[in-house]
């Protein structure tokens, strides 16, 4: 089958790989390209990338995903830039040399850092103005520590020598040839420095983070042309018309575009996003307040809760325990068994996210006999992933939030059916699973399709979303009731607080 332009080019720069992904016009996938980066960890809790790689697998999967649909570098109408958040890059302005590697949104470095400030009474400031906890996760103080530690970095910063990017920005420098020194709205909403009223960044917040504003890009929308590609790079001056971070992106992707609605992605960690329309709804259940996507001067905001391990506790099982062959296959072994028979998973591999933020969390397997199998332990982790949302989704309503309807759900996990209709009987929620289980390169695509014009509005986006397949809930309450309860006492098993 021929195809026919304009195409836009989804750029999905991951924590564990970057994918390239070419659209067409009705964000049919044509062509994508992958490639893993290397994951460094030089001390316990430290977590870097090599900023160098991440734009070199950029390029070869960008290039390769043009090559492969084999279509002319000239009908590229855009590209859009989706990206790991949070995440810290300190270049040279000059030469567009990193300083360091980059410190990557699970390193856990700057943890005494933002203890010291909680104790200073600065939290509820903090909170208050970027809708943000305080936590090691986001970018502020990774990137002091960066000043700090790298010799000469803060006299270099003070002169305005340097530049600091999330990756989208600094994916953008690069494919500009380092003439735009942008990020977006959603990615600024994740650094602690970022004001959700005035919708910029905050030189009270740059003052106590100890960041010296000559760092920061300008902030922009999620659908605008930021710039164009350099001509030598990938064959055509191409616009960059579209930026965010990948779960605002997979949101857009999903449109999910009334106040009220929600997705779940479930790749490594899970994320599941409620668009909460154009005011911010603050959190009393430590979920995040973020920026959904800005689009000209209207900006929409979104309730986030973050969790760390989903579908790492599968490859967990795969990689360190041996007892399934593939990813796949515990859907198999979890649906061989009648039910958890008491069996419970907590994944805080990495301490728990939202809402319960324990750092010091560790994994637990609770309730085994000897009559236990690897079908319980299997069943155990999609089971686990399925509560911690359930716990997300009572933030979200304890918080305000509508009680959603339906959830829609992406991610390399949501390819499990077993594990989609579980979390429709947990949530009693129909769950909708789509045909593009990338939305988060979708959403990219359709933000920078937007950005020139391709769709004239969000409707246009709307009419091309395809579903795969809808999960309806069919558990009994008391089933769901008795199972809700053992997950909480397996909980309360590992936290410390
Ligand atoms: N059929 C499946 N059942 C359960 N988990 C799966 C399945 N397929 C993939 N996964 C899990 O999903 C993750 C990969 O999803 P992906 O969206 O590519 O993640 P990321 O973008 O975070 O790298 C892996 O952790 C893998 O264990
Ligand atoms: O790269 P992912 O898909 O694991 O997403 C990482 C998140 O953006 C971190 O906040």
């Amino acid at each position: 089958m021929s195809v026919s332009g304009p195409f836009i080019l989804a750029i999905d720069q991951g924590t564990t790989s970057t994918r390239s992904i070419l659209f067409d016009s009705r964000l049919t996938r044509i062509s994508a390209s992958q490639r893993e980066i290397g994951q460094c960890y030089p001390r316990p809790g430290w977590v870097e990338h090599d900023a160098d790689e991440i734009w070199t697998s950029t390029l070869a999967t960008a290039r390769r995903a043009v090559a492969q649909a084999g279509v002319l570098a000239a009908d590229i109408a855009a590209i859009g830039i989706t990206n790991q958040r949070e995440t810290v890059v300190v270049w040279d302005r000059a030469t567009g040399a990193p300083i360091h590697k980059a410190i990557v949104w699970q390193d856990r470095r700057t943890a005494s850092v933002c203890e010291a400030l909680r104790s200073g009474g600065h939290e509820q400031a903090v909170r208050d103005a970027t809708g943000l906890l305080l936590d090691p996760y986001f970018s502020a103080t990774k990137i002091a520590w960066l000043l700090d530690e790298v010799p000469g970095a803060r006299a270099r910063a003070e002169r305005g020598e340097l530049a600091f990017g999330t990756i989208d920005c600094f994916l953008l420098w690069r494919l500009t040839g380092g003439r735009v020194h942008a990020t977006d709205a959603t990615n600024a909403s994740r650094t602690l420095l970022f004001d959700l009223q005035s919708g910029d960044w905050n030189e009270t917040l740059c003052d106590l983070f100890r960041v010296p504003p000559s760092l920061l890009p300008r902030v922009g929308g999620n659908a605008e042309i930021y710039g164009t590609t350099d001509r030598d790079l990938l064959g055509a001056a191409i616009p960059v018309a579209g930026m965010a971070g990948d779960q605002q992106a997979a949101l857009f992707g999903q449109a999910c575009f009334y106040p009220g609605m929600v997705k779940s992605t479930y790749g490594t960690g899970c994320f599941a996003v409620m668009n909460t329309s154009d005011t911010p709804l603050r959190s009393n259940n430590r979920l995040l307040t973020t920026v959904a996507y800005r689009l000209g001067n209207e900006t929409t905001f979104a309730l986030e809760g973050s969790i760390f391990i989903a579908g790492a506790a599968i490859k967990w099982l795969r990689d360190n325990l041996g007892i399934v062959d593939s990813a796949a296959q515990s859907a198999d072994l979890a649906a061989s068994i009648p039910d958890n028979d008491g069996v419970y998973m907590v994944p805080a591999f990495t301490g728990l996210g939202a809402p319960h933020w324990d750092p010091h969390a560790r994994a637990a397997l609770s309730g085994m006999t000897l009559g236990t199998t690897r079908a319980h332990i299997a069943r155990a982790a999609l089971e686990a992933v399925a509560y911690q949302t359930m716990d997300l989704v009572a933030a979200m309503t304890a918080d305000g939030a509508p009680a959603p309807d339906v959830m829609r759900v992406d991610g390399g996990m949501a390819a499990n059916d077993w594990f989609c209709g579980f979390l429709a009987d947990m949530l009693a929620t129909r769950v909708d699973r789509p045909v593009e289980l990338e939305t988060t390169a979708r959403g990219a695509a359709a933000l920078a399709g937007l950005g020139v014009g391709i769709f004239p509005d969000l409707a246009a986006i709307e009419a091309i979303s395809n579903f795969d397949r809808s999960f309806e809930p069919g558990m009994e309450n008391a089933e769901r009731e008795a199972n809700a309860k053992g997950w909480q006492c397996a909980l309360a098993g590992v936290l410390n607080n």
